[in-house]
């Protein structure tokens, strides 16, 4: 499932306002960019920090993409010797974004929950006082090679659920539907609001976690800001027993969000998908 959002209460020029932090944090020097690496001890890939994916195999082709990972939710996760200090305004800025998103993603579970029949408040009520929302700030170069690479390769999100906030002169966004791959049209000032694997596993594949992809684009670069909201690391999930009946056996087995994003790096970065490797 995947919407775009357009009376999300976000004004243009606080979106704006979002946009330029990112842009202006990846217009820096590489020198200053890499005092947030992703690297621990210039080797080992951690999720959080700047950088490009890990390497599992000589022969992977890397993505068109730079990025920055970042916690921000609980604010007692957030480790801010990885948030950057320049521009002057970017943890202010991004922080107000944190919580007006929360917003809109509360918003989207509660309605997620109605769809299935349960609470308002079931899926909100989930995400405990550890439960991690992460920040991605992707920052795609134009390509010179558009047909060689992608900016992402195809990938469904190990969240609950996503919001993706794309700078709104690029395009580049596709979808997977039925085996074909679809633009997603850019409406300026959209959130484009989508349900991640863990949400699939929990409806027992009600809803489905779409595949995507980002393309390149030989002329223009091309920003987004992605939130992904996750449970607690070390909380069981697994289909809800209210959706699990002799008609609808269970269709996912039981894991972790530790385990599955551990899961979804390593099938990322060898081109398949997480989500496969838990289907029953
Ligand atoms: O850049 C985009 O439009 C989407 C990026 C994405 O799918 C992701 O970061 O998981
Ligand atoms: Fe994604």
């Amino acid at each position: 499932m995947f919407l775009q959002a357009v009376g999300h209460g976000m004004e243009p020029s606080f979106l704006g306002e979002v946009m330029g932090v990112a842009r202006d944090f990846f217009k820096l020097p590489l020198e200053e960019k890499q005092k947030y690496s992703n690297l621990v001890n210039g080797n080992e890939v951690r999720i959080e920090g700047y950088g490009n994916d890990m390497v599992v195999s000589e022969k992977q082709i890397l993505d068109w993409c730079d990025r920055l990972y970042i916690i921000v939710e609980p604010e007692n996760r957030r480790i801010y010797s990885l948030w950057p200090t320049q521009p002057p305004s970017f943890r202010d800025i991004l922080s107000e974004y944190t919580v007006r998103c929360r917003k809109i993603a509360n918003l989207f579970l509660q309605n997620l929950a109605k769809l299935l029949d349960l609470h308002e408040d079931y899926f909100v009520n989930m995400f405990d006082e550890n439960a991690l929302t992460y920040a991605r700030l992707n920052y795609y170069p134009n390509c010179p090679k558009p047909d060689h690479v992608f900016g992402m390769k195809p990938h469904t999100d190990a969240s609950v659920i996503t919001i993706v906030f794309i700078d709104d002169n690029v395009s580049g966004l596709q979808l997977q539907k039925d085996g074909v791959w679809y633009n997603i049209p850019i409406l300026p000032n959209a959130l484009l609001v989508n349900v991640g694997d863990v949400m699939e596993i929990m409806s027992n594949g009600f809803f489905k976690s779409p595949i995507h992809r980002v393309v390149t684009n030989a002329e223009k670069e091309r920003l987004s800001l992605v939130m992904f909201y996750t449970m607690n690391p070390e909380k069981e999930i697994e289909p809800l027993s209210e959706l699990v009946d002799e008609k609808r056996p269970r269709r996912y087995r039981k894991t972790t969000t530790n385990d599955y994003i551990a899961q979804l790096f390593e099938t990322f970065a060898r081109g398949t998908l997480a989500i496969d490797t838990v289907k029953i």
